[in-house]
């Protein structure tokens, strides 16, 4: 067991905030456990003296701590006069990673400076940087290109970087914080591109060697966690383009409401619980034209919130989503935000009631308890959106019942009517199930938020 109770595989938590700071063109807030790093971008239009005239950009980093970032005060860099070789090592790696992913041709001839400081560090600080100044670069990226002043995305893929490494048991283990580190027979950061390519490995024995199938180990570990940052700069990245967005003065509310999914089964239970309010109803079904909006949240609320806000900027009015799941105790939870692609692609009900059945093998109906959980966002251009959540509980039988409903509805069975949700009339779904309980908690709030 790890220190902070985490498994393996697990990365910390990390919390991506954007536009952090006011004046910088791209700004971030990374937090990944209880290393803290603020990232800000600056674009300048010009280039180093040597590269002028060659059509080329330039993209660079700069590396510090604070002082009091570590456990007992570090002396400024700026006090002694020069740059540790820490750091000089540190701001190169940045600088290097970031220039892997970027096309300096298409970035034109201007710089753009990445400032990475840390403020709080526990162990991975030099990873976090990169994952938060790759989110920093990209904003000031994408302003560029909707101000016009670029034509063509110099930016090739995602980018992010971890740390991995082998503890005195032995294990290998993922996301390494301060004590794990100090310990660690191996210490290794991964660099790695979303397509999987590298940009630099920096794997390490402390008084010990490893093999081949140690560092295979290792690197998988990475790609996961690598892959997981990856979908949170992707959900930050969306959220902060949301906010950007130029709005007019929103289509005014009339007797419709849209709501933002594209799944049938929602959208007839949606027209009923709204026919009872005098409100009609538009889904997604209604313009087959929207692209869907990618799910790259890890939690319900990320998830609504980038359906709900996306559509709303895109038709200029008023948009409710629902983000919604099965959430098994015996699975840890599991396959919670996962729910719709727990089978994988594409999405089946019949493929993912498959699995979860055969996930359940074994465990007896006491054990078999769990919850429907459903999150709503209500979003309006220009406004912070309201987000409110429902659930329900209930527990998963061996045997599917019933055909109403949708989803795992055949598996889940409510104890106080003993029938599975989809043998429930649709009223009594509706009446109880966790998006009636979110939607009644939204009464409870819409209207003070549509006023203000
Ligand atoms: O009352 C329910 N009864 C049974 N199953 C349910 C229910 N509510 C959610 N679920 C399951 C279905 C789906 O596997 C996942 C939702 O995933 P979620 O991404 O929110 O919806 P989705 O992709 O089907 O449609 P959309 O995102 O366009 O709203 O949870
Ligand atoms: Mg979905």
């Amino acid at each position: 067991m790890r220190i902070d109770n985490r498994a393996n595989n697990e990365n910390r938590k990390v919390t991506i905030q954007t536009d952090y700071l006011m004046h910088p063109e791209g700004s971030v807030l990374i937090s990944v456990g209880n290393t803290k790093v603020i990232c800000n971008a600056t674009v300048e239009e010009r280039v180093p003296p040597f590269m002028r005239g060659e059509g080329k950009g330039w993209v660079t980093a700069e590396y510090s701590m604070l002082p009091r970032a570590t456990n007992s005060r570090n002396i400024r860099e700026a006090a002694k006069g020069k740059l540790g070789g820490r750091t000089m090592e540190i701001q190169r790696l940045i600088g290097r990673a970031l220039r892997g992913i970027i096309s300096l041709e298409d970035l034109g001839e201007r710089s753009i400076v990445v400032d990475c400081d840390v403020i709080q560090a526990d162990g991975g600080t030099r990873t976090a940087s990169i994952t938060g100044a790759f989110v920093a670069l990209k904003i000031a990226v994408e302003k560029l290109l909707e101000a016009g002043t670029l034509t063509v995305n110099p930016i090739k893929e995602h980018l992010a970087a971890i740390s991995v490494g082998i503890l005195p048991t032995s294990e290998p283990v993922l996301d390494l914080n301060y004590h794990e580190d100090s310990s660690a027979l191996v210490d290794m950061n991964v660099v790695m591109t979303e397509s999987g390519r590298f940009v630099e490995l920096q794997g390490t024995g402390e008084e010990a060697t490893f093999t081949e199938e140690e560092l295979s180990a290792m690197l998988a570990l990475a790609k996961k966690g690598i892959q997981q940052l990856i979908n949170q700069q992707k959900t930050a990245l969306s959220l902060a383009k949301n906010k950007r967005m130029p709005h007019e003065e929103p289509v005014a509310m009339t007797d419709e409401i849209l709501i933002a999914t594209g799944n049938p089964g929602k959208a007839k239970e949606f027209e009923a619980l709204f026919a009872s309010k005098g409100l009609k109803i538009k889904t997604l079904l209604d313009y087959p034209e929207i692209p869907e909006v990618e799910e790259t949240g890890d939690t319900f609320v990320e998830n609504a919130l980038l359906k709900a806000e996306t559509i709303a900027h895109h038709l200029n009015m008023l948009v409710l989503a629902d983000d919604s799941g099965l959430c098994v105790d015996a699975l840890h939870g599991q396959p919670g935000v996962y729910s719709a692609r727990y089978a994988g692609e594409p999405k089946s009900d019949a493929a993912n009631n498959a699995k979860l059945l055969h996930e359940l093998t074994g465990i007896p109906a006491a054990e078999r308890t769990a919850k429907f959980c459903c999150t709503l966002a209500l979003a309006m251009p220009g406004k912070e959106s309201l987000v409110v959540e429902g659930s329900v509980e209930g527990q998963i039988i061996g045997i599917p019942r019933g055909d109403n409903g949708f989803g795992y509805d055949p598996l889940f069975l409510v104890p106080e009517f003993n029938q599975t949700m989809a043998e429930l009339p649709n009223e009594q779904k509706n009446a109880i199930s966790h998006r009636a309980n979110a939607l009644e908690k939204l009464e409870t709030v819409w209207a003070d938020w549509i006023q203000d």
